[in-house]
């Protein structure tokens, strides 16, 4: 379809969606609609299948959260064209309705704060008239928990501390590529996996100029993640989500944009508050790191050397096309993630990890002068706040393996007085701020920090 044509569609609507039960396929449908006609694109995921055959009681609950997630997964179709009109298929509770609306709002920030698209802030769903009948109480907190592990330190910190509260879990992952494989194996505990493909016709449109930037895919991931363990009779998803997530980038047009909007905090809560309305589950979904920074997240698993030859928190190993084997070694991430790991090992291991030494490379010096906020603002990354890459510095300071490495003498020359004296009391090692762990798990991240 011409890009014009994409460009006065002017409503976004979700036409059907079917799941088999004998393969565990959902098909989502959705529709761009406008004077020209209409673009239609279709999702396939693909969900494991339990050895038992699905009882209609788990049917009804799993269908009511593939209605979220069909909403939800709509994000990344929506935005080829960001018309002013979201039509839902069908009537919504208060809390589904503050889930979706965020998500396309707030969730888009970066997208619509990069294409200059401020309507998309300001995107109201419209919800056709009628009651919802009340979902069946699932009570699932007693049960296994189903933990997500996205191949980075953060989930492998959240693995290791449920396995050795007791807690036996499951490892769970969409579309595992090679990284996500290897630390499951290295888990030695058995995993689950869904399949996602985005339809193919977007990467065509895209190719062709259309609208194109970041989607919340972490509310994607924990709604699959989300189905899946209601499928299999497990218990609560836990995520590795940690608190500076939650921090905004920027602010536009009186909009915070958060580049983590999907993983931060106040997504979480959304997310709860929809499944326990729509789909009826006590106890969906929670973040176990969330009172944590990376840097205390980092240190923690410094702790833990059982993953270092498959640990990759680089976003580039995770493209659908083109990814880089393991640490790109020259994106914000890998930056950011070097520095907060830096203090807590040896030098070597850490360039063993890594696949070189970052803070010995003067190229960094720029890229590192973003996170420190000596230049511009906090990248569009998952990195974590200023002040924790401030403290990661003055540790390695203090350090002779590393306080000569180039970078290093560098960032501590170009750092203003001020950033020290933040650094000097930061509160970047204390849990703090609101979090959604239930007691019972709350002892397994007791136990770690
Ligand atoms: C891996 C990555 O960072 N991808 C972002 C990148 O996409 P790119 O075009 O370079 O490559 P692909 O990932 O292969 O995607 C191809 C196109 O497919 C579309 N698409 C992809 C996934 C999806 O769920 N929906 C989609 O529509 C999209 O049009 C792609 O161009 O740039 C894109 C545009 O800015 C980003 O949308 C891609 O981000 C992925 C969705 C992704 O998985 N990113 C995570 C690594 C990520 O950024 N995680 C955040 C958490 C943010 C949250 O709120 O959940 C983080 O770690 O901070
Ligand atoms: N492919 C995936 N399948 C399921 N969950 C995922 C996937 N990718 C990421 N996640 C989860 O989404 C959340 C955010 O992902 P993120 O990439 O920040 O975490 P990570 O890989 O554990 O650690 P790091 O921040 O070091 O990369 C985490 O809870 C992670 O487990």
């Amino acid at each position: 379809m011409p890009n014009e044509q994409l460009r006065r569609m002017d409503a976004f609507t979700f036409p059907s969606y079917s799941i088999d039960f004998a393969t565990g396929e959902a098909l989502f449908d959705y529709a761009l609609t406008g004077p020209d006609g209409e673009q239609r694109f279709t999702e396939a995921i693909t969900l494991p299948l339990p050895a038992e055959p699905v009882s209609d009681e788990t049917a009804a609950t799993l269908t009511r959260v593939l209605e979220l997630l069909h909403v939800v997964a709509g994000v990344s179709y929506y935005k080829a064209a960001a018309p002013r009109r979201l039509v839902l298929p069908s009537p919504l509770g208060a809390a589904a309705v503050e889930l979706v609306t965020a998500v396309y709002t707030k969730g888009l920030g970066e997208y619509a704060y990069r294409n200059r698209l401020p309507h998309v802030l300001e995107l109201r769903p419209e919800v056709p008239a009628g009651e919802v009948a009340p979902p069946r109480v699932y009570d699932d907190s007693d049960r296994r928990p189903l933990s997500a592990v996205g191949g980075g330190k953060d989930s492998i910190v959240t693995l290791e501390a449920l396995r050795r509260a007791g807690l036996d879990p499951v490892p769970f992952s969409v579309n595992p590529n090679h990284v996500i494989v290897s630390v499951n194996e290295a888990s030695d505990l058995v995993p689950l996996a869904a399949r996602r493909r985005i339809d193919p016709v977007l990467f065509d449109l895209n190719a062709a100029g259309a609208l194109n930037g970041h989607i919340p895919v972490t509310a994607i991931n924990s709604l699959i993640a989300v189905a899946t363990a209601v499928l299999h009779g497990l218990g609560p998803v836990v995520m590795s989500n940690e608190r500076s997530a939650s921090d905004p980038n920027l602010v536009w047009n009186g909009h915070e944009i958060n580049h983590q909007w999907s993983k931060g905090v106040e997504a979480e809560g959304l997310l709860r508050a929809a499944l326990a309305e729509h789909a009826g589950l006590t106890e969906p979904y929670f973040s176990l790191l969330r009172s944590l920074s990376e840097l205390h997240i980092a240190r923690l698993f410094a702790e833990i050397d059982r993953y270092d030859a498959v640990v990759t928190s680089c976003n580039a190993a995770f493209k659908l096309r083109d990814a880089s084997e393991r640490w790109c070694r020259d994106c914000p991430k890998c930056r950011f993630v070097f520095l907060a790991m830096a203090p807590f090992m040896t030098r070597e291991r850490i360039t063993r990890i890594f696949g070189g030494d970052l803070l010995a490379d003067p190229t960094q010096i720029a890229g590192y002068r973003e996170l420190l906020g000596v230049d511009g603002h906090k990248p569009f990354e998952c990195v974590g706040e200023v002040e924790e890459s401030v403290v990661a510095l003055s540790l390695l300071a203090e350090q002779e393996q590393w306080r000569d490495a180039p970078v290093v003498r560098a960032l501590v020359e170009a750092l203003p007085d001020t950033a020290w004296s933040a650094a000097a009391s930061s509160d970047v090692f204390t849990p703090g701020g609101p979090n959604f762990v239930p007691p019972g798990y709350a002892k397994a991240l007791t136990a770690l920090t």
